[in-house]
């Protein structure tokens, strides 16, 4: 997917960046002009010394400013420079900030086709790119262009046919370079594409570690990841290779106008046609003119590459975030539930993932409030789907879901989403520590609190085990846990926000008794006044459940209490025979 948006972005879309550093820029744009005037204003001042002392006369008045313009210059020039570090830092900042709070706003469907490693490398390597935009990118080219039109203007005045030479041999070379660094912005932008799929490859290899060290796959995956380094190597090496050719034709034109306005300038000096002075001022506003120019080369380059990695975040920031193409909330969700309507409704629910085919067909039925339906049904039925559905990650195709009578869609997600507890099927602990993990869902629960659900989920030993208390670390995605353990804690997590509603994805995992012993009173614990929809993996959740959904091949095809499916409807008893585990 990173290289389905082919569109070019232009100049014009650094604009918006620029936007609120525009006071900061304007001070630097006068500064450099300051600048300029103090750098332009040397040779002139030059030939004023060289002619007086030609002609014999008094010249430390003028020595003196030139040291004073000389001094001035370099001052401004730091002053600018610091000015425009910061500028480009508080970019680099400013999208940063724009691009993380975007990438956790993405619709959930985004995460699914998107790389996570890819994603990373936009927030981390292409944003440090656009630093270089504005120090050595924006601010060389529109200095360097004032140099160069001041530089051009004063040559004009001191020896137009001289001029004319000078222009002819700049231009030539220029043309030639400015063609080839064009390349540069495709370039950039694959080499920040390899760096993008590096990433991803890392991120598998290390996310799946103990899968791939089981598999001994160590070689291959590493293979994988060096593959991409390779790719972005070569990439950076055909950047390198149209700079090697930019740099020395841009060097090879200065020298080529020197050579020649020294060969025709002195003819002209021996002609009587210009000054000694003049010469060499016009000599030395050549360097004026070739040096900012061999620099908004470079600088035009440098751009490029920038505007290669702008259009990587500009894909994601172009994203709308989940709910920007959301009708209109019309209600805010009701503190109580009412009487007589069901908390949970599915009503001839259809949908399918986006890109796939339907895995779900004409789904209804109803969990009524402060009561607990399981879902079963094959792997692959659609239960986990449904869960997904209430919590509006995904829309539905078809039909309705209705949370204590209203439409989710009519529901704010915010409004929505607090009054649901969701606990996924697989890893639903994150790297930090212990109180992090507890506070996702209610930043301000006191410590006794936290002590209190742990303890309601048999986990209470966690927090006594280590010195650190609540603050000890569960590792990257909880690897430090059992599995039971795992996903106690999140139940955990879901008693703590205390939501009416609790969507719980079941572990399929086999436990031992101990924690299965543990995981059912977990369940018990927040199921206490609440309405429960579990998808079912274990034989003691159904028989516990007031209603079960059995569901095929995303179809409703039974529902009923353990006893009634039992007796009428055999993929039910299969099921509960075959697939339930017994718990
Ligand atoms: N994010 C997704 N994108 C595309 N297809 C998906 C996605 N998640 C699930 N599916 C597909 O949708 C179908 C239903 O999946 P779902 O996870 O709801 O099944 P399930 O009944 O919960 O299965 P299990 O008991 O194995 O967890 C499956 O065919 C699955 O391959």
């Amino acid at each position: 997917m990173s290289t389905s948006d082919p569109r070019p972005v232009g100049l014009a879309a650094l604009l918006p960046y620029l936007r609120e550093h525009r006071g900061t820029l304007a001070v630097v744009g006068v500064l450099s002009l300051a600048g300029a005037g103090a750098s332009l204003a040397q040779p002139l001042l030059t030939r004023s010394v060289l002619d007086r002392v030609s002609a014999a006369g008094e010249v430390s008045a003028l020595v003196a400013v030139l040291v004073v313009l000389v001094v001035l210059g370099a001052a401004i020039g730091g002053l600018r420079d610091y000015l425009l570090q910061r500028t480009a830092e508080g970019l680099v900042l400013g999208t940063r900030r724009r691009l993380a709070g975007h990438l956790l706003r993405l619709p959930i469907a985004e995460y699914d086709a998107r790389r996570t490693g890819d994603l990373l490398s936009r927030v981390g390597s292409d944003t440090t790119l656009l630093r270089a935009v504005v120090t050595s990118g924006l601010f060389e080219t529109v200095t360097g262009a004032v140099m160069v039109l001041g530089a051009g203007t004063a040559m004009v005045l001191l020896d137009p046919l001289l001029f004319g030479v000078t222009l002819l041999g700049v231009g030539l070379g220029l043309g030639f370079a400015a063609t080839f660094a064009r390349r540069v912005r495709a370039l950039a932008r694959a080499a920040q594409e390899r760096i993008g799929e590096m990433t991803s490859a890392v991120e598998r290899a290390i996310s799946a570690a103990r899968t791939i060290r089981a598999s001994r796959a160590e070689t291959r995956e590493a293979d994988a990841v060096t593959g991409s380094a390779r790719e972005a190597y070569a990439a950076g090496l055909r950047v390198a290779r149209v700079q090697a050719v930019v740099g020395p034709v841009g060097s090879v034109t200065v020298q080529g106008a020197f050579l020649l306005v020294l060969g025709i300038g002195g003819a002209r000096v021996a002609a009587g046609a210009i000054t000694v002075g003049d010469l060499v001022a016009f000599v030395m506003y050549l360097f004026f003119l070739a040096l900012p120019l061999a620099q908004v080369l470079r600088a035009y380059t440098q751009l490029q590459t920038g505007l290669g990695a702008l259009q990587r975040i500009e894909e994601i920031l172009t994203v709308p975030a989940e709910g920007a193409t959301d009708r209109p909330a019309a209600t805010s969700a009701t503190a109580a539930p009412r009487r007589g309507v069901p908390m949970i409704e599915f009503d001839r629910v259809g949908f399918g993932y986006p890109g796939g085919s339907a895995v779900l067909h004409e789904v209804s039925f109803a969990v009524p409030a402060g009561t607990r339906t399981a879902l079963v049904g094959p792997s692959g039925a659609g239960k986990s789907t449904l869960l997904a559905l209430v919590e509006r990650f995904y829309e539905v195709t078809a039909g309705t879901v209705r949370l204590d009578g209203t439409d989710v869609r009519d529901l704010p997600r915010d409004a929505l989403r607090s009054r649901l507890g969701y606990v996924e099927q697989e890893a639903p602990v994150l790297a930090g520590t212990l109180r992090e993990n507890l506070l996702i869902t209610t930043p301000d629960a006191t410590d006794e609190r936290l002590h209190g659900v742990l303890d309601q989920v048999n986990l209470g030993h966690l927090a006594h085990r280590t010195p650190q208390g609540l603050d000890v670390q569960v590792g990257e995605g909880g690897v430090l846990l059992s599995g039971g353990e795992r996903q106690r804690l999140a139940i955990a997590r879901a008693l703590l926000a205390g939501p009416p509603v609790l969507l719980l994805d079941e572990p399929t995992s086999n436990l031992d008794a101990r924690n299965e012993a543990a995981l059912r009173r977990a369940i018990d614990a927040v199921a206490v006044r609440r309405t429960l929809l579990i998808v079912a993996h274990r034989l003691a959740t159904v028989v516990d459940a007031d209603q079960i959904v059995v569901l095929d091949g995303g179809r409703v095809v039974a529902v009923g209490t353990h006893a009634e499916l039992t007796e009428t409807d055999p993929l039910y008893r299969e099921l509960a025979t075959h697939q339930l585990l017994v718990g």
